[in-house]
This record gives structure tokens, C-alpha cells and sequence, in this order.
């Protein structure tokens, strides 16, 4: 098979951003990069390079968090950015058939105009693309709402590392015959195959959303607050975000196009700098909960919002609070959440990032213990938490400056024992990547991490695929 023009990238200038991943921090070797256009042509590099031992990693939009995307060595990089056609879509159903490389914000767009949603969004939707949403169970902020993409992905394409094609690409909602095979794929990181192509099921477009941007004064009234917004907004409730003060100092800071709303009427004193010790900083408090309703009814649905909101104040579980009243006012509540990372970003020489799930009485400890341990190691760092707290997911986050080995020393692996000692998971999104493999036996039994590595051995004997990704050298995982 002739490749088509394009479909082979040697030149290293080209090839420099697909050897980094887009925060710098994971870089490899490759020399080449293959660009496939079709499911054919994917089996036909797969079965070559298993033939002949060459490694190789698969490549989506390369917006991972892990290293999960990007060579350790000199792998092949395999590209699905060629492979990016919708395919088709049942208006009954809303099931879409898309090849992995559409960007999700395109599919978004498409399934949008046909009255539909993806059931997932994150801030790298500009670029990620579905393959590698897929291939990475990637969580988001409607994840409270749709649940997970193991529900919502109907069929899956994929090529094993064999070069056999395992065809799942049905969209049936319900299907108990044998083994659910597509599910090794929806989070396994391209370590057990390549995703070709997907089948999506997309909820209808909601015709009314409102995003409301809240403060509260401590953890625990967040906490409250999620409680109410359950039960209270119930089945609206599409997203419940949560950010703390100094992360959104840090978007403000650093970011001239992001306003937090609330923050000129910030008079409870604990706003302001990075703790230095007082109760309010070490609390972390006030904080930020970004709510997101999406119903079909837009007068049912502001009626339950304002009636939410209002339980809220009097009984003060809320200290301030507004309700966009646009379409860009909401953009803007979003925006400054999904600033967070890039803000972390520029605050510090280095970001040290968890994504973590933890029970609620040990989620917002992470970060103030986190905080009060560098603060006595005399680290200079910033130390924020963020998150979707709706589905008990943190995102700790540590951009330090200065000595940043001693910063890594006094976090890890305190923070992956302390998670474990809670029966969190150290991985709650992101996936394991190259950054987190050799921390898979702080969340995982022995035994399962032995199942896991014959899943591995069984179906890509050579170890080609996306080697070092996921699971760490036998004995290299430290233990809980
Ligand atoms: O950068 C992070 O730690 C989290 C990134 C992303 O999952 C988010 O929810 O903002
Ligand atoms: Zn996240």
C-alpha cells in the first residue's frame, strides 16, 4: 500500500510538537510519524510493526495530562488526526458514528445543530478528539449528569496490536452477549488497542441552561450545598464545579482575559493570599461552586433554580452569588473555570498535578494538608484544589517555584499514600499515563494489577503498544 502524501512525517521540526505533550512536560524521541487515513490502514501498521517488534504510540489530540500521548523513547507515533470524518447519525437514537479523530468540539457542533449534546465536555475540547477521549475514559463537567463514557460509548472500532480489527462498532443500547470487549478499549490508555472508530450516544440538547456561579464560606457548607443541589435541582443539575479561592487568584492573576465575578465583593478576608498559616488560608475558604442546570423547560427550570438559590441564602449556606443572564455571561463563568490549568501553569517554574477521587471528608484535607506541608518544608509554591466535586473528583494542584525537587520530595508519595489510605483513587481522569504507572498499586490489588498485565500480554504479546503507559515494568509499582 502506497502511503498517501502527508501520511509519513520524518521532518523533526514537524514532528517536534507531537514529541511533547502540550505542557512540556513529557518528551520523546520519535523520528516518525504516521498519519493513517483509514481503519485499513491502521491494521496494516499495526500488523507491520508487530511483526518486526517496533513500538509505537497511538496519538489523538495530544491534550493528555499524563504523558499518555506522547513517545517515552523513539516509538512511532501514530496519528488519528487523519481519520476525522463523522460518519452518521440516527435522529431517533442521537447515536453518532464518528473515526477518532474528530476534535470534540466538532462533533459537539454537529450532534448540537441536530438538537443533540455529546455527553462530554472538558477545556481542552478545542483540540482533544474523541478517539482519545475514548481511549482515555476522559471524565469532564457533565460527568454528574451523563455518568461515564462506558455508558454512553454504544460501539467501539479498534484495532488490536496484532493488526486484527476488533469490530464492536454496533449501537445498541443493550448487548450481553460475552464479554463486553469494548470496554478494554474505553480507558485503556492505547495500551490494548488503537480506536478507530466510535458510536456514540448523545442526549437531546437542553432547551433551557442557566450557570450560576456561587461562594461559600467553608468545605463543609460546599459540601452542604452539593446535597441541596442534588436533591433540589435534581434532574437539571448538569454540572457542579468546584474551585478554591487561590485557584481563582492564580486565574485572575495571571490570565488578563478572566474576571471572577464574585471577587469585588469578597469581604470575608480569606480571598486574599496563599494562607501563611491563619485559619482562613489553611481552610482554603471561601469557595467557588459553578452550577450548571440543562432541562427542557426554560420557565420550570429558573423556577426551581431560583428557588435553590433562595434556600440557599437564608440559610446562608451561600454568602454571594449571580445567575448569568447571557450567553456570554455564562461563557465567562466556564471560562474562568476552565482557565484553572493553564493559570497553575504559569504561576510557577513547575506544576505538580493530582487528580484524584477521594469521600468528602477527606477532599478538600488533601489540599490543606498539602498546604500546610509544604508551608513547613518552607517550599514556595502555590497550593490550589479545584474540581468536580459533584462526582468526588479533586484536582490538586502545585505550581512551585524555586527548589522544586524538594517540593516533589514532600509530596510524593505522601499525597498517593494519603489518597490511599482514604480507598481513593489516585487516577481519577486523567488515567495512569507514563507519569502515573508506577502508582497503579496505590489504587489496585495485587491481583487485579496481575490481571491487567495478562489482559496486556494476551493481546499485545510484543508489548509494542504504547509501552511503559499505564502499567509500570513488572516490580516497579510502589504498593499502597
Ligand atoms: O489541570 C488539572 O489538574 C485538571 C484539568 C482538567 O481535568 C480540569 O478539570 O480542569
Ligand atoms: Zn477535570
Amino acid at each position: 500500500m502506497l502511503p498517501t502524501p502527508g501520511s509519513v512525517v520524518t521532518d523533526a521540526d514537524a514532528l517536534a510538537p507531537h514529541n511533547v505533550d502540550w505542557m512540556g512536560r513529557f518528551t520523546g524521541a520519535s523520528s516518525v510519524l504516521l498519519k493513517p487515513r483509514s481503519t485499513a490502514q491502521v491494521a496494516a501498521v499495526l500488523r507491520h510493526c508487530h511483526a518486526h517488534g517496533i513500538p509505537l504510540v497511538p496519538q489523538g489530540g495530544n491534550t493528555g495530562l499524563v504523558g499518555g500521548s506522547v513517545p517515552v523513547a523513539d516509538e512511532v507515533i501514530l496519528s488519528l488526526s487523519g481519520m476525522a470524518a463523522i460518519e452518521s447519525f440516527d435522529a431517533t437514537s442521537g447515536v453518532v458514528t464518528a473515526q477518532a479523530g474528530v476534535v470534540l468540539e466538532a462533533l459537539d457542533a454537529y450532534v448540537g445543530e441536530r438538537g443533540h449534546r455529546v455527553p462530554l465536555d472538558l477545556g481542552a475540547k478545542g483540540s482533544c478528539q474523541i478517539g482519545g477521549n475514548v481511549a482515555t475514559n476522559a471524565g469532564g463537567s457533565r460527568y454528574v449528569r451523563y455518568g461515564s463514557l462506558r455508558a454512553s460509548v454504544l460501539g467501539v472500532e479498534a484495532v488490536l496490536p496484532t493488526g486484527e480489527v476488533l469490530e464492536g462498532l454496533t449501537a445498541l443500547r443493550k448487548d450481553n452477549t460475552g464479554y463486553d470487549l469494548k470496554q478494554l478499549m474505553i480507558g485503556g490508555e492505547g495500551t490494548l488497542g488503537v480506536i478507530t472508530r466510535v458510536a456514540l450516544a448523545c442526549p437531546p440538547l437542553a432547551a433551557a441552561v442557566h450557570v450560576t456561579l456561587l461562594k461559600v464560606g467553608t468545605f463543609a457548607d460546599a459540601v452542604a450545598l452539593l446535597a441541596a443541589a442534588k436533591g433540589q435541582l435534581a434532574e437539571i443539575l448538569s454540572a457542579f464545579e468546584f474551585m478554591d479561592a487561590d485557584a481563582v487568584r492564580l486565574a485572575v492573576t495571571h490570565l488578563s482575559h478572566v474576571r471572577d465575578p464574585l471577587g469585588a465583593s469578597d469581604g470575608d478576608g480569606g480571598g486574599g493570599g496563599d494562607g501563611g498559616g491563619d485559619a482562613a488560608g489553611a481552610s482554603g475558604g471561601p469557595f467557588y461552586v459553578l452550577i450548571e442546570t440543562a432541562g427542557s423547560s426554560e420557565a420550570h427550570d429558573r423556577e426551581k433554580l431560583d428557588a435553590f438559590l433562595e434556600a440557599s441564602m437564608a440559610s446562608e449556606l451561600v454568602t454571594d452569588g449571580v445567575v448569568a443572564e447571557s450567553a456570554g455571561q455564562a461563557a465567562a463563568f466556564w471560562e474562568l473555570r476552565e482557565s484553572l490549568p493553564e493559570a497553575v501553569g504559569k504561576a510557577g517554574a513547575k506544576t505538580f498535578k493530582y487528580d484524584v477521587s477521594l469521600p468528602m471528608d477527606a477532599f478538600y484535607a488533601l489540599v490543606a494538608e498539602a498546604r500546610a506541608r509544604l508551608a513547613a518544608a518552607g517550599a514556595d509554591a502555590d497550593v490550589v484544589g479545584w474540581g468536580h466535586m459533584g462526582d468526588g473528583n479533586l484536582h490538586l494542584n502545585v505550581a512551585a517555584r524555586g527548589d522544586v525537587a524538594a517540593v516533589a520530595a514532600a509530596l510524593e508519595p505522601w499525597v498517593y499514600e494519603r489518597v490511599a489510605a482514604s480507598r481513593g483513587s489516585v487516577s481519577a481522569e486523567h488515567g495512569l499515563g507514563v507519569m502515573k504507572a508506577g502508582a497503579i498499586g496505590y489504587s489496585k490489588d495485587p491481583v487485579s494489577v496481575g490481571v491487567m498485565r495478562a489482559i496486556k500480554g494476551l493481546l499485545d504479546p510484543k508489548g509494542i503498544l504504547n509501552p511503559l503507559k499505564m502499567l509500570p515494568p513488572v516490580g516497579a509499582e510502589k504498593a499502597a
